[in-house]
Order: structure tokens, then C-alpha cells, then sequence
């Protein structure tokens, strides 16, 4: 998979007899396999092209007020319109956002990019005689089967925006980049802000699970992590969580979930791709400590990982470097974070993991398989008991014990990417069953130290001698210090014991490709 931001595989489809359709005389309108061919005298209104609209016009959305730029591509960044009158444009399927037919007029309405990083909304407008209207309507059909595959049109939407979320502009992005997105494609919109911490968790327990197909979070990482909890922690856990996809409009300091299932950090362009989103079912992991147990969907980490995030607070003012600063400083120091751990391990070699990786990918996906697990949830609401117990109970005997005196950093990882360009996890799959755990030791040399974190954009990290790699379905950690931190998607839990099972296919994410994250896999 590719990291790309705006483009995506359309839904493959051969070209039929009737996929031509001919509007305002000279106007040809066909649907290739991923894109519509327009030929005939008419011209596109977005930005990138000069000529003026015969039969287009441009729609924002009402809070849309950025003005239109320039930029040098071409309709839907697919050709580049120098020439002038232009008679041929191509736009792609997976942009296409809404079509109808009106009394007068053809619509079609799509995502456009505007800049490197943005998309926004155009439409085409085509008049149309009534002795067309049938045949219209027929091709309207066919257009928009094509461009929404196995995506659910029109979603009902229950939008949380967190107004403190990133740099406290949550509410203005979603205003200015993602609305007007998801009202071309009419989705049914249910906005609501996040009034306090927690709040998020109390809406997901309240919330009419058969109201809404997918709650989009407008934040950072932290209000999808209390939106699982606050489904789970529902009497009808398993149904809300597998009924309920989630979804992460990138506004926050950390967008993890973004990057791994929408393959972006822009936000209009996540929201394209939410419009277009795959239900896609989610592993996630069940977390106990003394008396709690909660749910997590990117990572558990102890160690240097979660020392350089939660203990950097008193540095805030370096922004985003205050990570680095600290990861750095730590790793100098060669600082280690003994402890005792116990992994239930089910494949822990790198070669193993690679075959399991393409394995999967080329594994045949059942039909209707969500449905089906829907049903099972209806059935048994509740949430699955969990496998292992908790970790007040006894170890269980056939769990690796390995060595922690020495650790360096403990992180186990149930999405592929952490951050931007923060590929930690690379063979991590949605719903595999299984958490990928990466365990280092805090002894080894300073350059390999560094050489580890330089390999981690390009991919090299994975093979690397000293990164140790499991894929696993549940272990235990001890601390041996006093005081630290252990960071469950990226928020602080008290510093003591922890275990963790994974519970397969346990919630729901919209994603692109409806399988696998949007980053590399393993080389
Ligand atoms: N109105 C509110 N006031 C204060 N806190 C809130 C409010 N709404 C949500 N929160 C809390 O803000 C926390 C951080 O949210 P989020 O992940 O959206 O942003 P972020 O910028 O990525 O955060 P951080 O930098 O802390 O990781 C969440 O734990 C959430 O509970």
C-alpha cells in the first residue's frame, strides 16, 4: 500500500455498452474502470482551469469561505489543462461525491484538488430535456455504483469535535475542510463539541446505536480512545462497537488513527475519504490493572517511548520537537526501565511475520463476513469475557518470560503508524488477531540507538538485530521502579502492573482499503 493522499483504488468495474452517456448535444460522459471521461465543448470550473464555465460552477460548502487558488494541475490533478479550449477531462471515480438528476439539469458533484495537501468541492452541471431524463437517471445509477464500490452512501454521521484538540482549532477545520465535503455527499450530519475529558466516553455510553453508522472524532487520538471505551463500556458493548465504525478527522497533536486507515493528515482529504470509507473490523486491546480494565486501539508503551512523551510535559514549549528532545536526551543517557514481562507469543520470527503479512493480503475475504459478525454481536451483545483473565489472576504456565532487567523500550502496537512517518509497526494488520510488540534493549550502543531511529522513515527498522519483534496475543508487564510512566494510546495510566489481550475484531473503523492500513509493510 501507498501512503498517497488523494488517490485510491477505485472500485474495478468493466465498461458497459451503455456507460456513454451524451448531455447538451456534444457532451460525451463515459465511465471508464476508475475515472469519467468528458469529452465535448465544456470546460471545468475549478481552479486549475482558465476557461470559463459553460456548464459548471463551483460549490463550497457555506463555511467554505477560502478563495479559490491556483494551482497548476489539471481536473482532478489527472491532466494538465494548458490548452485552451479544453475538450477531454478526466475525473476520478473515487472524487465523485454525489450525482442527480433535477428538473432541468445534470449535477454532478466532486472533490477537486486545490492544493498539494487539499481537496475541495466542484460540481457539473449539464442541462437536460425530459425525453432524456430516464436514461439520465439509469447512467446516474451506474456512476455512482462505481464511484462508491462497496462504500455506504449518504452516511449518518455523529461528528464529536474536540475544541481544545491540536492547537484549539478543531471546530474551524472541520468548519472550513471537512464540511463541505461531507454535505456534497449528503451525508446526514450530527454535530456535537466535547464540553469536557470524559465527555467523549459519555456520549459513545448514551448514544442511539442505530442512529448514526459512524462517529467521526475531530481531535487528536485521545477522543477515539474514549469513544471505544465509552461503547464498550455499554451492556451492549460488542453490539455498539461492532455496529458504530470510527473514524479520526485529523485536528490533534497526535492523528495516528488517521494515518493508519485514511493514509492522510489533511483533513479535507480524510474526509473524501471517509465519504468513501470501507467498514472495516478492528482487533482491539483489553488493558487491566488493579480493579480496571479499558479498551485500546493503537498502543501500549513503557520505556523510553512513553517516558519521552508523558514525562516531557514540563517542556510543552518545544511544541512537536518535545518528543525528539526527550527520546534523545534518554537514549544518551542509554536509560533503561527494568521490569518483568511475560509475552503469550504467536510468531516471533521476522520471516515468519513477512509470510503472515503477505498471507493475509492475499487471503480470500468472506462474503458478507461483516454482516455476519453484526448478527453474532446482535445476538450476544455483550462484551467477549476475556481469554487470559486479568492481571490479579495467576500467569498463565505457557507464556515466554523474558528478560526486562535491561529493557530499553517496551512498545506493543495495534496500528502500523504512531505519528507522521512514524512506520513502528509495519507488519501490524487490522484484524489479525494479533498485537505486534517491539522490545529493545536500553544497553545497546548510542549509534545503533541512532541509527534505529534514522531507519524508521525508511522502512530498515524492522530488520534491524536488536529490535526484537512478536506478534502476540496477550502479555503481562511489572514495572520494578517506583515511579514512570506506561502510555495506553498515548494517554498516561497509573504506574503499576498491566496486562493485555487482544480481542479480535472486537470494533469497527472506516478505512480505504477495508483490510489493511495505509502504510508499508514489511520489506
Ligand atoms: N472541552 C474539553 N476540555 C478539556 N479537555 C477536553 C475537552 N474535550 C476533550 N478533552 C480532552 O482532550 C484530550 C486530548 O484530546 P485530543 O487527542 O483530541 O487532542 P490532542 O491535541 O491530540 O491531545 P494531546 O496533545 O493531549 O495528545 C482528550 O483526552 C479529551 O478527553
Amino acid at each position: 500500500m501507498s501512503s498517497t493522499d488523494s488517490s485510491a483504488k477505485p472500485p474495478e468495474a468493466p465498461l458497459q455498452h451503455d456507460s456513454s452517456l451524451t448531455v447538451d448535444k456534444q457532451v460525451s460522459l463515459t465511465l471508464g474502470s476508475d475515472s469519467l471521461l468528458i469529452v465535448g465543448k465544456t470546460s471545468c470550473s475549478c481552479p486549475s482551469c482558465a476557461q470559463p464555465p459553460v456548464a459548471l460552477s463551483v460549490l463550497t460548502g457555506p463555511e467554505d469561505d477560502r478563495p479559490a487558488r491556483k494551482s497548476n494541475r489539471g481536473c482532478c490533478g489527472l491532466f494538465k489543462s494548458k490548452a485552451k479550449p479544453k475538450t477531454t477531462h478526466a475525473i476520478c471515480l473515487y472524487n465523485v461525491l454525489d450525482a442527480e438528476v433535477n428538473p432541468s439539469n445534470l449535477v454532478i458533484t466532486y472533490a477537486v484538488p486545490s492544493t498539494k495537501d487539499d481537496v475541495s468541492v466542484t460540481a457539473l452541471h449539464y442541462p437536460i430535456v425530459e425525453k432524456e431524463k430516464l436514461a439520465v437517471e439509469a447512467w446516474v445509477q451506474q456512476l455512482l455504483n462505481l464511484a462508491y464500490g462497496n462504500a455506504q452512501r449518504r452516511k449518518r454521521l455523529k461528528i464529536l469535535v474536540n475544541p481544545f484538540g491540536g492547537k484549539g482549532t478543531a471546530l474551524s477545520l472541520y468548519q472550513r475542510y471537512a464540511a463541505p465535503v461531507f454535505a456534497a455527499a449528503r451525508c446526514h450530519l450530527d454535530v456535537q463539541s466535547t464540553e469536557r475529558r470524559g465527555h467523549a466516553t459519555d456520549i459513545a455510553k448514551q448514544l442511539d446505536i442505530n442512529a448514526y453508522d459512524a462517529i467521526v472524532c475531530c481531535s487528536g487520538d485521545g477522543l477515539p480512545y474514549e469513544v471505544f471505551n465509552g461503547l464498550g463500556q455499554r451492556t451492549n458493548g460488542r453490539e455498539a462497537l461492532a455496529k458504530l465504525a470510527l473514524a479520526l478527522l485529523p485536528c490533534g497533536s497526535g492523528n495516528g488513527m488517521t494515518w493508519n486507515c485514511l493514509g492522510t493528515g489533511s483533513v479535507s482529504i480524510a474526509a473524501l475519504a471517509i465519504v468513501k470509507g470501507l467498514r472495516t473490523p478492528l482487533d482491539l486491546v483489553s488493558v487491566t490493572q488493579k480493579g480496571t480494565q479499558s479498551l485500546s486501539f493503537l498502543s501500549q508503551s513503557f520505556g523510553i517511548v512513553a517516558d519521552s512523551d508523558l514525562g516531557t510535559d514540563h517542556i510543552r514549549w518545544m511544541g512537536a520537537q518535545r518528543f525528539t528532545y526527550g527520546f534523545l536526551v534518554r537514549l544518551m543517557q542509554r536509560t533503561i526501565y527494568p521490569c518483568e514481562l511475560a509475552i503469550k507469543v504467536d510468531i516471533d520470527d521476522k520471516e515468519a511475520i513477512k509470510e503472515h503479512y503477505s498471507t493475509f493480503l492475499t487471503r480470500e475475504e468472506e462474503p458478507d463476513a461483516d454482516r455476519k459478525r453484526v448478527e453474532d454481536a446482535q445476538q450476544s451483545p455483550g462484551m467477549p469475557k476475556l481469554q487470559y483473565g486479568t492481571v490479579e489472576d495467576e500467569l498463565p504456565t505457557d507464556w515466554e518470560v523474558v528478560p526486562g532487567e535491561t529493557m530499553g523500550n517496551f512498545y506493543a502496537g495495534n496500528m502500523a503508524i504512531m505519528s507522521k512517518d512514524t512506520n513502528f509497526f509495519p507488519a501490524s494488520l487490522p484484524n489479525d488477531g494479533l498485537m505486534d510488540i517491539v522490545t529493545i534493549e536500553g544497553n545497546i550502543s548510542r549509534v545503533t540507538s541512532i541509527k534505529m531511529m534514522n531507519e524508521i522513515p525508511t522502512g530498515g527498522f524492522f530488520d534491524m538485530p536488536d529490535v526484537k519483534i512478536r506478534k502476540a496475543t496477550a502479555f503481562r508487564l511489572v514495572p520494578h521502579e517506583k515511579e514512570g510512566y506506561i502510555s495506553i494510546d498515548g494517554e498516561p495510566v497509573p504506574f503499576e502492573s498491566f496486562q493485555a489481550e487482544i480481542q479480535p475484531g472486537l470494533g469497527t473503523v472506516l478505512s480505504k482499503s477495508g483490510r489493511v492500513y495505509e502504510a508499508d509493510g514489511p520489506r
